[in-house]
């Protein structure tokens, strides 16, 4: 990050809010030379809410930190050098910033200028059981948008998959129809879009802007939650987009309909496309995604490797993905290949937090209170079906997220055979295949355990 623009953002950051901060100036990319400072915006919409909001106290900050007046220029694109479709990056303004009265920024494109992250396609994304479903749809949307699946809505854990899928639908839906215009947001700048349009009684714009697409990508709706002027303004927009069979594509970090503070209305119209569950990956996807992002990185890693993340960390794939950067930059640092005994040992601490927040006792304590049991009865011989599933499940789980063997965990659970251990887990995952609410109830377990 250019030093300029970080001693900027510490200033800004003790003027404004820090939602202002998070939503509109952190995801701004930097660059700065002998010219000026340049400012890349993700998306127009956003160039449009610093420019409008913000660019007038960051020129002065920048001015004052600089000791001179410096020029600051503000676009969409990237500072890596990948200026956005159809906006070419231009040679910085030579007007000092105090310049007055200042030059306009040139008017910004319509917003099929998105900013979709071109390395999220659908052939980046590896498919395994707990996303093929999320996958096919995506896919089915960005081939039929506003006729497959209105909305579509994927849901799921954080880490797991869903902003990658709904970006690769809108690459691909621009892939096929190169003029459609696909905006995405990610939903606290909805909300604070709409906050200003307010207060700047421009909401006409507000509107215009939103529904003038074909299709909308909103990430994480469940911040709409308790927003009820939010939530009126989506539904509106939904209904808009909805009827002239624009194309809505969704993500959420739970089922919508468990989502408290969520107008009943709203969750009704949620439910009127398809809803898809984006599970973590079971342990062979795991490697497979890992090695794939190697191979992405143009990284050495072998299946060894692959192996020993893909079995310790099993939160979700941020954070494998998170393990494998670790594991390229000391590699390159030390000038070492990338064994699994140097992946021992580089990770070690982040390896023995993930195993140690999964033990046996944590997850007989954390089964008993989900399924409202008393641990001393899920450890007793007692066979009412009652306290004899949530045991199976504990069982389960603990050979799945946990090194023991059957043996040692048959003597956690009160000294049972290593015979009982694995028919337990062969029972769940019976269960788990043809049962949506036991599957449920594994996902949120795992999900509880590793989170
Ligand atoms: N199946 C997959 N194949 C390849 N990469 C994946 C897969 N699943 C997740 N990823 C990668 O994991 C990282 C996190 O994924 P993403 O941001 O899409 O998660 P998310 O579900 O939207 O999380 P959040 O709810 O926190 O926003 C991304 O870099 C993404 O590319």
């Amino acid at each position: 990050m250019s030093e300029l623009w970080r001693r900027c953002l510490e200033r800004l950051e003790g003027e404004l809010t820090s939602e202002d901060v998070h939503t509109w100036l952190m995801p701004l990319q930097a660059r700065e030379d002998g010219h000026g400072l340049f400012l890349y915006a993700p998306n127009p919409y956003s160039l449009d809410t610093v420019r409008e909001q913000y660019l007038d106290k960051i020129r002065t900050i920048v001015e004052h930190i600089s000791g001179r007046a410096m020029p600051v220029r503000l676009e969409v694109g990237s500072s890596g050098g990948r200026p956005a479709p159809g906006r070419p990056a231009s040679a910085p303004s030579s007007a000092p910033a105090h310049a007055a009265p200042r030059a306009p920024e040139p008017a910004h494109e319509p917003p099929h200028v998105h900013n979709l992250d071109p390395h999220y396609t659908f052939e980046t994304f590896v498919e395994g059981k707990s996303n093929q479903l999320g996958k096919a749809a995506a896919m089915q949307v960005a081939m039929n948008p506003g006729r497959a699946y209105n909305p579509l809505l994927l849901y799921g854990g954080t880490g797991l998959g869903k902003t990658h899928l709904m970006h690769a639908a809108g690459n691909l839906l621009m892939q096929n129809n190169p003029g459609a215009k696909v905006l995405y947001l990610r939903s606290e700048q909805f909300v604070s879009g709409m906050v200003k349009a307010l207060q700047q009684k421009n909401m006409d714009d507000f509107k215009r802007r939103f529904r003038s697409v074909d299709a909308l990508l909103i990430d994480d709706i469940q911040f709409f939650a308790g927003k009820d002027t939010t939530q009126e303004e989506f539904f509106h927009t939904f209904n808009a987009l909805f009827e002239a069979k624009q194309q809505i594509i969704l993500t959420c970090d739970r089922y919508p309909k468990e989502l408290d503070k969520l107008e009943p209305r709203l969750k009704s119209r949620l439910g009127w496309g398809l809803s898809v569950a984006i599970e973590p990956p079971d342990f062979e996807t795991r490697a497979a995604i890992l090695l794939s992002k190697a191979a992405e990185k143009d990284m050495e890693v072998s299946e060894d490797v692959a192996m020993l993340l893909a079995k310790r960390i099993r939160s979700n794939v941020r954070d494998l993905e998170g393990a494998l950067n670790t594991l390229a930059a000391r590699a390159n640092f030390y000038r070492k290949p990338i064994t699994t005994d140097f992946a021992e040992e580089t990770l070690r601490d982040l390896l023995n937090t993930h195993a140690q927040a999964v033990t046996v006792p944590n997850i007989q304590k954390t089964v008993a209170d989900y399924y409202q049991v008393r641990l001393s009865d899920l450890l007793s011989k007692r066979r009412v079906r009652s306290l004899a599933r949530p045991r199976q499940v504990a069982m389960a789980l603990s050979k799945e997220l946990t090194e023991h063997s059957l043996p040692e965990i048959g003597e956690a659970f009160g000294g049972r055979d290593h015979t009982t251990v694995l028919h337990a887990c062969r029972t769940i995952r019976g269960f788990c295949e043809k049962d949506v609410r036991m599957r449920q109830d594994w996902e949120q377990l795992i999900r509880i355990l590793t989170g």
